[in-house]
């Protein structure tokens, strides 16, 4: 079954822990961002560890091979489940990225390399110059990112099908931007339901607002988990 990560974007410390105190951490993990991270630090994440949740920290390194390298292992030591860089990073940064996790065996978190963001439309890309579309895009980058020793990418579930086609089962693929039939599309461009991503090849539901801003968080949860069951005719 595909796993659940709850994306926790809160300006406010209280009000995130508050949320993760509803959630079951046998039932999801949770996703740590630039926002939460920037106002509250490492100390955040191990907050969320001593309440027994294992952790994305979603950071999307982009830098110089060396100090990408640095960034992940700092993240390793935080004792994080998965880390994230951007692929468009390039081979070197994210192979010395993978260099780096090795001094930490069989410990170490799963690094995933960002594709193309799904809230970018083919339009707002070519006007960054990636002329070739999301699509295109996402398979070129994710090829790069399993050459480069990768445990998987983020994309949206639009480009599961061919990335799962092409890079074969073992090929992490953390799917955004779900929007189950309940909630709003928001800023989101290239959206799924659960149900469809994870028949799409999704191994990672990433899911932020439509369980966050829910009245009641956990049912949010577990209505998901319905639907995924009721999909595989469980
Ligand atoms: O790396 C990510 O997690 C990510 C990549 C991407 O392409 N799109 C994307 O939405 N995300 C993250 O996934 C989460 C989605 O949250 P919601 O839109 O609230 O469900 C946010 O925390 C985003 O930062």
């Amino acid at each position: 079954m595909a796993s659940i990560i709850v994306a926790l974007d809160f300006a406010d410390r209280l009000e995130a822990l508050q949320l993760v105190d509803q959630l079951d951490p046998a039932r999801c993990r949770l996703k740590v961002g630039k926002e939460m991270f920037t106002r509250f630090g490492p100390g955040f994440v191990q907050a969320l560890q001593g309440r027994g949740f294992e952790v994305f920290l979603d950071l999307k390194f982009h830098d110089i091979p060396n100090t990408a390298a640095a960034a992940v292992a700092s993240a390793a030591e935080l004792g994080v489940w998965m880390v994230n860089v951007h692929a468009s990073g390039g081979r070197r940064m994210m192979e010395a990225c993978v260099r780096e996790l090795e001094n930490f065996g069989e410990d170490r978190p799963f690094l995933i390399g960002v594709t193309v963001l799904t809230s970018l439309t083919d339009s707002e890309l070519k006007e960054i110059g990636w002329e070739e579309g999301a699509g295109a895009t996402v398979n070129r980058l994710s090829s790069l990112a399993r050459e480069s020793g990768l445990d998987g990418v983020v994309c949206s579930a639009a480009e599961a099908p061919s990335l799962r086609d092409a890079m074969g089962a073992d090929f992490r693929l953390v799917t955004p931007g779900i929007r189950p039939a309940f909630a709003a599309q928001g800023d989101q461009q290239r959206v799924m339901t659960p149900a469809k991503a994870v028949a799409a090849g999704s191994d990672d539901l990433v899911i932020g607002r439509p369980i966050t801003r829910a009245e009641d968080p956990m049912a949010a949860l577990v209505a998901i988990e319905q639907e995924l069951s009721e999909s595989r005719g469980v």
